[in-house]
């Protein structure tokens, strides 16, 4: 699996430890940065750039999925989520990791590197990537109303408001 990655200064440390950890379970890890420590460095272009390389891949038919950390994760998730085909979600424990995917086909995650122990952050990872999408339909469904949400600023049956 390829795992585009992308943190700001709060997340270099545990940067360091996945990128390390990930490629020896065998996977291809492309990082998006920072590449050095600065503490008034910003994180938005570092998770658009993880982010917009993940939808690129899965365009092309490229098995790849993103995980993109800082401070709390917020910011980071925001990041991702503005980009079009992304849906990042912020993980806190196994639980929501495993979720991420088999409820909501996340194709990025969020961490918040300053919330977590090294060990269980790498082990919320792990999980995400390691958790199929089964396909259930009610969840194709809710993610196809997002999609078309995202293309056409409405969901067809549902009522979205205009303004
Ligand atoms: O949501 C944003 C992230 O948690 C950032 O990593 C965090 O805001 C950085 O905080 P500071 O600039 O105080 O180190």
């Amino acid at each position: 699996m390829r795992i585009h990655i992308a943190t700001d200064h709060a997340g270099l440390d545990f940067s360091t430890h996945l990128i390390t950890h990930l490629t020896a379970a065998g996977h291809e890890v492309i990082d998006h940065g920072p590449t050095s420590y600065d503490a008034l460095d910003d994180y938005p272009a570092f998770c658009i750039n993880a982010a917009l390389a993940v939808a690129h891949d899965q365009a092309q038919g490229i098995e790849a999925l993103g995980v993109v950390f800082g401070g709390s994760g917020n910011g980071e998730q925001i990041a991702a989520n503005k980009v079009t085909g992304i849906r990042a979600a912020l993980v806190w424990n196994l639980s929501t990791a495993q979720l991420a995917r088999e409820h909501n086909d996340a194709n990025v995650i969020s961490i918040g590197a300053r919330q977590h122990t090294i060990e269980d952050a790498t082990s919320f990872i792990d999980a995400f990537i390691a958790e199929p999408f089964p396909g259930e339909e009610r969840h194709v469904r809710r993610i196809s109303q997002l999609a078309e949400y995202e293309r056409t600023g409405d969901i067809a049956g549902k009522n979205v408001d205009q303004y």
